[in-house]
């Protein structure tokens, strides 16, 4: 691995933090120190909702009985939670969609298999589990709370993230499409531009402690797609200003760097970049520990950018981000430009082109249209690499600034993951067939394809995003994209992967009863493990993913759905 740039990662904008995140995340240490490690999930504690003004509860909270070393007991610990706080999720209400219909008119016509036909109507009443609409109490007094007020209802991933999730969206959307809950789509759209209005950006989540930072940029895609399905044209219209703010936001000076390639042109490209150097509140006590490696305090806030930016990126944690793939403290994802990150950007050029056109405003269109070309090239330029029919991240090196940076071949990240393959997803690419063809070889021989599915990387780290885990969107975006190019044999690979997924899905939720997260590409049925929490399970965009999938390829009555 090449090593990282330390130039341009240590100093940058870091937001504010409220009173109420800063006194949740004590309370969150003091759980830790009470109750131990065992079971413990630090998100809990700043998911809570004050019942009175926090300085009364802070007051409490400093009358607790201490023992010398500063702790306190379980019992006080407990009475004190149940006193003055809103169990973590109470502030979020059930609400039942307003399109839901338990078999929707034209819902999978091409899914034929009985049980495979039961059991997608079963994921499909799953939307109602998972939507939810922010409790009036939160208008009535945000400051009690670190979740968000929105206007629509929401539909949240599941167990442990009980708020909406922003790239999780894009797929959640897709399964939404494939339900025909046209306006519950809709208003997930809405809630993520009220979010851009209010911050200049779609937030990684909605909760206050989120707003330091974004994910994977789909909101254009999720515009895009909702609007060839239903034909909206105002809704086109009224999302326009938001996409054009927000690819605003991945171009601003945090996000952009400019390199000058091998044709002696300057590119510029976009990485993830976090407005934090702090640890992140959810996994406060995690950071802190992990931090504690190292010796001062500017180190501390360099891991603590790198730490948050790595979430921004929604892959984390992997080894593609880390020097050392042992060693988290080495997380140097702010000095890499990543491939995924811009192929969603060129969608999100492509897709303000497209929607443009659509209304009317071709001044847009053809800026769009150049700036997608301009990035295309940039990708070609950076990125590809014949030799590897793929697509490399691209790590700045030592003594440079993120300003003026020269390329050189060492410094592409050689090793495989998933996201090597994401520019399939995407109409510049997938539209010339020999690429295609190129890429699919090299995508078979590159070790990724499993018994089961695509694994995220070939590196079993103990990451979630690493080897054995298989991630539902990363299997959808290459099986999507590859039929694209009109190639056969590029369609039967993409259906084999889909029908593999399936399956894998089926299995496990036969097994447990329910949609995890991720799961294991190696045994089928057996759900994924590794990162900092216990597999959740729901599970709001793997369910769409297994929607969209069988909308595409349907299930013939003679396909066996289990793993034999
Ligand atoms: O609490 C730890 C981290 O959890 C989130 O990341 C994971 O779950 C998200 C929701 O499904 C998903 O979007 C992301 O890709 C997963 O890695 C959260 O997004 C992180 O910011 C957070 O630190």
């Amino acid at each position: 691995t090449p090593t990282p740039s330390p130039t341009c990662s240590n100093s940058g904008p870091v937001v504010r933090k409220t009173p109420l995140i800063t006194f949740l995340e004590i309370l969150q240490q003091t759980a830790l120190n009470t109750l131990g490690p065992k079971n413990f999930d630090p998100k809990l504690y700043v998911d809570l909702s004050l019942k009175s003004n926090l300085s009364i509860t802070q007051s409490a909270f400093d009358d607790l009985p201490r023992t010398p070393n500063g702790s306190v007991s379980v019992t006080d610990f407990n009475g004190f939670i149940q006193s003055y706080f809103n169990g973590a999720g109470e502030d979020l209400v059930y609400t039942e969609p307003v399109d839901f219909v338990s078999e929707p008119e034209g819902f999978l016509p091409e899914v034929v298999n009985r049980e495979v036909r039961a059991w997608a109507l079963e994921v499909h009443s799953l939307w109602k589990n998972l939507s939810r609409k922010v409790s009036d109490r939160v208008l009535d007094r945000p400051e009690f709370h670190t979740l968000l007020p929105l206007a629509k209802p929401v539909m949240i991933p599941g167990s442990r993230f009980r708020e909406v999730y922003y790239w999780d969206s894009y797929w959640v959307i897709r399964g939404l499409l494939a339900s025909k809950m046209y306006e519950t789509a809709k208003g997930i759209v809405t809630n993520l531009i009220s979010l851009i209005d209010e911050f200049g950006h779609v937030l990684n989540g909605a909760r206050a402690y989120y707003t330091n930072r974004s994910q994977p940029p789909l909101l254009s895609a999720m515009v895009y797609d909702i609007y060839t399905r239903t034909g909206d044209i105002d809704f086109a219209r009224k999302s326009s200003p938001a996409l054009l703010k927000e690819h605003k936001f991945w171009n601003s000076e945090i996000h952009s760097v400019r390199i000058h390639d091998a044709e002696g042109c300057n590119r510029t490209l976009s990485r993830y970049y976090a407005m934090w150097n702090k640890p992140r509140p959810e996994s406060s006590t995690i950071d802190i520990e992990t931090a504690s490696k190292l010796m001062n305090d500017s180190a501390k806030q360099h891991l603590y950018r790198e730490l948050a930016s790595t979430a921004e990126s929604g892959w984390d944690f992997s080894t593609r981000w880390m020097r050392n793939g042992s060693d988290l403290t080495t997380l140097a994802t702010t000095s890499i430009i990543p491939v995924d990150l811009n192929a969603f950007i060129l969608k999100m050029e492509l897709d303000i082109a497209f929607l443009a056109n659509v209304t009317g405003d071709c001044t847009i269109s053809v800026h769009f249209q150049e700036a997608a070309q301009a990035r295309k090239q940039a990708m070609n330029s950076v990125f590809w690499t014949a030799e590897m029919g793929q697509w490399l991240d691209y790590w700045l090196s030592n003594g440079t600034t993120c300003r003026g940076h020269t390329w050189e071949a060492s410094n592409q990240n050689r090793n495989i993951f998933a996201s090597n393959f994401v520019p399939l997803w995407i109409e510049l690419f997938n539209s010339d067939c020999t690429l295609v063809e190129q890429v699919m070889q090299d995508l078979r021989s590159s070790g990724l394809i499993r018994a089961v599915a695509i694994a995220t990387s070939l590196t079993n780290s103990g990451q979630q995003w690493d080897f054995p885990n298989g991630w539902a969107p990363l299997q959808h975006m290459i099986v999507e994209g590859l039929p694209r190019s009109g190639s056969k044999e590029a369609r039967s690979m993409a259906e084999d992967i889909a029908v593999r997924w399936i399956r894998i899905n089926y299995v496990a939720y036969k097994k447990s009863g329910a949609m995890h997260e991720k799961y294991d590409v190696e045994n089928c049925g057996e759900f994924g493990g590794g990162g900092e929490y216990i597999p959740p399970t729901g599970f709001g965009w793997w369910n769409g993913v297994v929607l969209a999938f069988l909308e595409e390829f349907g299930w013939p009555q003679d396909l066996n759905i289990d793993c034999n």
